[in-house]
């Protein structure tokens, strides 16, 4: 296997597990992290404790503070950061940027206030040349970190990209699929996180299966119809990116998405419940910026706009669904 020097930018639970694994595949793997006591927490404790707590480091990993140093030793670069500071971390990385190394991501969601997908973001600040490259799909950070199988999709702007990255990630209980599908896999993996506060709020509230699996399907019904919008392929949607990373995270406990709907049902304020889980919950702003593409292009997505409202309208979340209840009769296939 080509083995390459990565530099990873981000070093929360995604970015540390994605470390840990390509690492174990045997690349030589530098984590940066903007917070500097955290850097030096892991550098002193020998494995992330504030957000993969117990899972030791493997050799061939390691973490700095140092942008310019983890940069400069990287072959490839990829940015795991949350979605609200992808740009500033675009920004900061640039001048090692080439279209030899190309750029990656793992983050999901929209750039904050414009509604534009990452991709598209890249695409204006780098040009057309550079390679680009994401992964996407169903992957709890814990279970990567732990060596579970798991299978992602990496979505590219070239074929040799695509391949490329897919192959450095692929072995070790760890699939990676390949497709030309940047916004697909963008859009499948932003939604999901609205849908999945949709489904920590149903069962909170003890709606029960059913509900659940309504909300699965008429959620996927959602990111098609914007999906067609914005040129994603349904194939993309139906695939790991779609309905693989809706499934997980509207049914896994370990989803902070779907944990922020159960506080939500239990009463508890935004504020509060984002507090408590005191990581990244990407929904929040997702929601935000789904709903503005939602108007952009006038798709229809009541559940997306029940979330939205119950997150910034104070709309109560039992009513959401008496809502979405009491819709209009109309064909599934609409
Ligand atoms: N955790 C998962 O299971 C998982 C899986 C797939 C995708 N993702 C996606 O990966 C992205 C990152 O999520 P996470 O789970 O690692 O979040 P996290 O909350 O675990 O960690 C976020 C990290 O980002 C760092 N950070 C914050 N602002 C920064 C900035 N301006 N520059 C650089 N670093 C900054 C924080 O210091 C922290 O270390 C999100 O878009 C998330 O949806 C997460
Ligand atoms: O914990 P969540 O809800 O951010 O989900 C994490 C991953 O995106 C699951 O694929």
């Amino acid at each position: 296997m080509d083995s390459r020097r990565i530099g990873i930018l981000g070093a929360g639970s995604w970015g540390t597990a994605l470390g840990m694994h390509l690492s174990r595949r045997g690349h030589r793997v530098r984590l940066w992290d903007i917070d500097e006591k955290h850097v030096a927490a892991v550098q002193a404790d020998g494995c992330n404790e504030r957000f993969l707590p117990g899972i030791e480091f493997p050799d061939r990993l390691d973490i700095n503070a140092d942008l310019e140093q983890v940069c400069q030793a990287s072959q490839q670069l990829l940015i795991v950061t949350p979605s609200h500071a992808f740009v500033e971390t675009l920004d900061r990385i640039r001048p090692w940027l080439s279209v030899e190394s190309g750029l990656a991501w793992a983050t999901k969601g929209f750039e904050p206030g414009s509604a534009r997908l990452l991709h598209e973001v890249a695409r204006e600040a780098l040009g057309n040349d550079l390679p680009l490259a994401l992964i996407s799909g169903p992957s709890f950070a814990r279970e990567v970190a732990q060596g579970l199988p798991t299978a992602v999709t990496v979505a590219a702007s070239t074929p040799d990209f695509g391949a490329a990255w897919a192959e450095w990630l692929h072995g070790d209980n760890f699939r990676a699929y390949y497709t030309a599908d940047l916004p697909g896999a963008e859009l499948g993996g932003a939604l999901k996180n609205v849908l999945a506060v949709a489904c920590g709020i149903a069962d909170g509230l003890g709606l029960g299966g059913n509900t659940r699996a309504a909300l699965i399907t008429r959620g996927l019904a959602e990111m098609m119809r914007l999906g067609r919008a914005l040129g994603a392929s349904p194939l993309t949607l139906t695939g790991l990116a779609g309905v693989g990373d809706l499934v997980l995270t509207c049914t896994g406990d370990l989803s902070r998405n779907r944990r922020l709907g159960l506080a939500l049902a239990e009463g508890k304020s935004l504020e509060t419940a984002v507090e408590e889980i005191g990581q990244v919950v990407e929904a929040v702003r997702t929601a935000e910026e789904a709903m503005r593409l939602a108007r952009r292009h006038h798709v229809e997505m009541p559940i997306t706009e029940q979330v939205y409202g119950i997150l910034f309208e104070g709309w109560s979340p039992s009513k959401g669904v008496r809502v979405l209840m009491e819709r209009e009769l109309k064909s599934e296939t609409e």
